[in-house]
């Protein structure tokens, strides 16, 4: 090769390897730019090439990516109702990408092509990821089996719950709330996103207190019980955090994937490796990346970074019944669940404004191998968190007994008075 522009990196009889990471991308190219063209320049910057011509040669290998594909998605598909939008696929040389760096994947194929002028909007939709890169990370430590063998659900969802108010509440009283929950019925008490090592609920006194309280539950229930506390914080205070977590006798660390970083929450999987503890993912900010369907990072593929770097439980929306907007959640469970050359699975996690009149029509949709979280919908009941958590439990028992929620209401005053209160209505 005497020398490469971006016309090298497309060519639509290319057939890619199996080695290859292939990756769709939706692109509304810019003014007065042909598809064909703005194709070519996303393989081109987010492998080797720029906007000028380079030369090639001695000391030179070959890490171009290829546009092989073009699908013209029609009429009104782009942002401002026009017609040339289009659905590409890339494929990535996998000697392109450092094993198990998922920050230099992703300064490849969701990097500069993010801003490039070439398109008005582009989206990471979908990856196809070959066994070398993908095995080059670790992938969840446990996956869903924790479901049964931390928990023995058996057929029912494992529960948690965010004490509500998110912020603000005691140490005390969030242990307290954690106790009137877990006797209620759920498995997982859970700290919210933005719940971290605050004056008015320091870190370490709300693990052992909470803790202490799990402990309590415990006997009172005979059920094994645990904590999601997040540890989130900069890296190295994180594995500190992460070391307490073990030292105190929890199964669980909550991590934010998505503003920690991802390099961060690979350096966190390591640590829970050797400590056997679980992650447990929130996705606060991930909607940042994905929730404008023409431009940015799909939910999708945020999920398949996550089972990558090796968290065991992710958040994937409510299947459309929550508070969030979510995208695809039947879809995105569904990848998680598949094979990946042996990786584990990850157990995806309900979360955003659900109640126990949504339980049905939510278990219906994602299946029983799952997380089902209610903050409000357990706190927000009108005779508290206990009989919230227990009218959730009753929801969730019902589904497994093949019985309806008014029948089991029957039987549970706390799940009839959460029925009277909410319905089977979507909050906003
Ligand atoms: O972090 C979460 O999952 C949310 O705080 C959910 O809260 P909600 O159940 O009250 O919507
Ligand atoms: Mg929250």
């Amino acid at each position: 090769m005497a020398g490469i522009t971006y016309e090298d990196f497309l060519d639509l009889s290319f057939d890619p390897a199996d080695s290859d990471l292939v990756c769709t991308f939706r692109i509304v190219p810019a003014d007065g730019m042909d598809v064909e063209s703005a194709a070519s320049r996303v393989a081109s910057e987010s492998s080797n090439g720029t906007w000028a011509a380079l030369p090639t040669g001695e000391g030179f290998t070959d890490m171009r990516a290829m546009a092989f594909d073009i699908e013209a998605l029609g009429g009104g598909a782009d942002a401002d109702g026009g017609t040339d939008a289009a659905e590409i696929k890339v494929a990535y040389p996998e000697g392109l990408f450092e094993p198990g760096s998922m920050p230099q994947i992703l300064s490849c194929i969701a990097g500069n092509i993010m801003g490039m002028k070439a398109v008005d909007t582009i989206r990471l939709v979908d990856c196809e990821w070959p066994e070398g890169v993908a095995t080059s990370f670790a992938g969840p430590q446990f996956g869903s089996s924790v479901r049964q063998e931390v928990f023995g659900a058996d057929d029912r969802p494992i529960l948690a719950t965010v004490p509500k108010p998110k912020v603000g509440l005691s140490t005390e009283r969030h242990a307290e709330v954690g106790y009137e929950a877990w006797t209620g019925g759920v498995d997982l008490l859970k700290d919210d996103e933005n719940l971290t090592d605050q004056e008015f609920n320091p870190f370490h006194d709300r693990l052992v207190e909470s803790l202490a309280e799990r402990d309590a539950a415990e006997d009172e229930t005979g059920e094994p019980k645990s904590y999601l506390i997040n540890v989130t914080a900069g890296t190295n205070e994180m594995l500190e955090r992460v070391d307490q977590v073990a030292a105190e006798g929890c199964e669980y660390v909550m991590v934010d994937v998505i503003t920690t970083g991802w390099a961060a929450v690979q350096t966190v999987r390591e640590r829970c490796e050797e400590l056997g503890l679980a992650i447990h993912a929130h996705r606060a900010m991930h909607a940042a990346f994905d929730r404008l369907p023409q431009h940015g990072v799909s939910m999708r593929v945020l999920a398949q970074i996550s089972r990558l770097v090796g968290v065991d439980q992710l958040h994937t929306g409510t299947a459309g019944l929550g508070k969030l907007a979510n995208e695809d959640t039947v879809g995105i469970n569904a990848w998680l669940r598949e094979d990946l050359y042996g990786l584990n699975d990850v157990l995806p996690v309900a979360s955003g404004g659900l109640h126990p009149g949504l339980v049905p029509d939510l278990l219906d949709a994602t299946g029983t191998n799952v997380c089902v979280q209610a903050g409000g919908g357990i706190h927000g009941h009108p005779d508290g968190t206990h009989e919230g958590a227990k009218a959730l439990r009753a929801a969730v028992d019902a589904y497994a007994e093949d019985r309806s929620l008014a029948s089991k209401a029957e039987e549970s005053p706390a799940l009839r008075t959460a029925i009277d209160e909410w319905g089977t209505e979507t909050p906003r």
